[in-house]
């Protein structure tokens, strides 16, 4: 078993390998969204202390990143030293190993973010390169590596994709006034944020209701930016035909629903280039297990709290993604973030773990995970 050379007390490398890393990890973010079920992978070739390669992962069935700065490099790669933010894969996949690739290319020293979960490389590509006689550093910006893909991650180790669930609510933990208006809880740099979420994520997902309140879009609103795929989970398939989800060219939809649900609703949504699944039964579960062999990462649920308390409960939420506006809107039966869990002491309240708070504009975003 490789181990990454990462101490909690030390930072593995020198400050040049950290930059060369984190120049790594902003090629990676060139793909953002789109290399499902494939990591996000930036690599850096350098040569008496100049970039003379790089390289980023476009998507599944391209190349590798490795590849990409190996070809910028040419001969110039021989004693040269890689940069990688994910070790170099050593498994005849869509692509040929990149191990060989470096061993062919004749470098002298390879520089990994983080070793690969992926069992079919899992050290095995840093014991071919170290075999090799080639020097290798594992576990530089490792957390920063780790924190990129963590769905991919996440997907190789559980057979899932990540599920975040995001929400905004007021002060006094509401979503919406008890009228069902909610826009908008927080202000526009909050929203921005969502929008980098959203295009991180390969789908976001609402209930019915959430589509006849909101009327939302669900992109990531910034140009050449990646947009998820737009899931709206439905038994009744009672949706109202005007929604823009179905009525704008912004990116795809899929309608998620039980077998035999309202043929005439089915209908007007195919009608309108909408791909509508019948999942029996209708639950997160099994909607998390269908994405997943549909090669996704990660998966965004943006919906109201019923289905939220589902998600949780079913265990298609690690990740919560909680904004919270210095508003107050009162009502007690004013919408919550998420419903019922059964839950009856504080001891049995989910205690969110690597917390961390930010400032986003007047609004707050607390990010953390659920106990695994
Ligand atoms: N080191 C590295 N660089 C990249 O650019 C990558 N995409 C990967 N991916 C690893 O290889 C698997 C995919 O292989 P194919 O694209 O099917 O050949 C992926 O699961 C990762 O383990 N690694
Ligand atoms: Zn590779």
């Amino acid at each position: 078993m490789i181990k990454s050379d990462s101490h909690p007390q030390q930072k593995v490398g020198t400050e040049f390998d950290r930059a060369m890393m984190r120049r790594c990890l902003e090629l990676a973010r060139r793909a953002l969204g789109c290399t499902s079920p494939n990591p996000m992978v930036g690599a850096v070739i350098v040569k008496d202390g100049e970039i003379i390669g790089e390289g980023f992962h476009p998507r599944a069935g391209e190349p590798h990143a490795e590849v990409f700065a190996l070809k910028a490099a040419g001969a110039n790669a021989r004693g040269a030293t890689v940069y990688v933010s994910l070790e170099p894969c050593n498994h005849y996949g869509r692509t040929p190993p990149c191990s060989e690739a470096l061993i062919a290319a004749g470098v002298a020293k390879v520089v990994v973010g983080m070793v690969d979960p992926n069992p079919l490389v899992a050290g095995g590509g840093i014991a071919k390169l170290r075999a090799a006689g080639i020097e290798v550093i594992v576990g530089v910006e490792e957390e920063a590596c780790r924190k990129l893909n963590e769905g991919f991650i996440h997907r190789i180790l559980y057979k899932r994709p990540l599920g975040i669930l995001k929400y905004a609510m007021t002060l006094d933990g509401k979503i919406a006034t008890t009228t069902g208006h909610s826009a908008w809880v927080t202000n526009q740099e909050a929203r921005s944020v969502v929008h980098q979420v959203r295009a991180a994520c390969d789908a976001v997902i609402v209930g019915g209701n959430t589509v006849r309140l909101d009327n939302p879009h669900l992109t990531s609103r910034q140009q050449g930016a990646h947009n998820p795929l737009r899931i709206v989970m439905s038994r009744s398939l009672n949706l109202p035909a005007q929604a823009h989800l179905w009525n704008t060219q912004e990116a795809p939809t899929l309608v998620l629903t039980d077998v035999g649900a309202n043929p005439v609703s089915r209908k007007m949504l195919l009608k309108q280039g909408v791909e509508v699944i019948e999942l029996s039964p209708l639950t997160p579960e099994k909607v998390m297990a269908y994405l997943y062999d549909r090669g996704f990462c990660s998966v965004l649920w943006e919906c109201g709290g019923t289905l939220a308390a589902n998600a949780i409960a079913q265990g298609a939420v690690q990740k919560i993604l909680a904004f919270i506006a210095p508003k107050i809107i009162g009502g007690s039966n004013a919408p919550t973030p998420v419903g019922d869990l059964g839950l009856t002491t504080m001891t049995e309240a989910l205690s969110l773990e690597r917390v961390e708070v930010r400032v986003v504009g007047a609004d707050c975003l607390i990010e953390g995970y659920l106990p695994q």
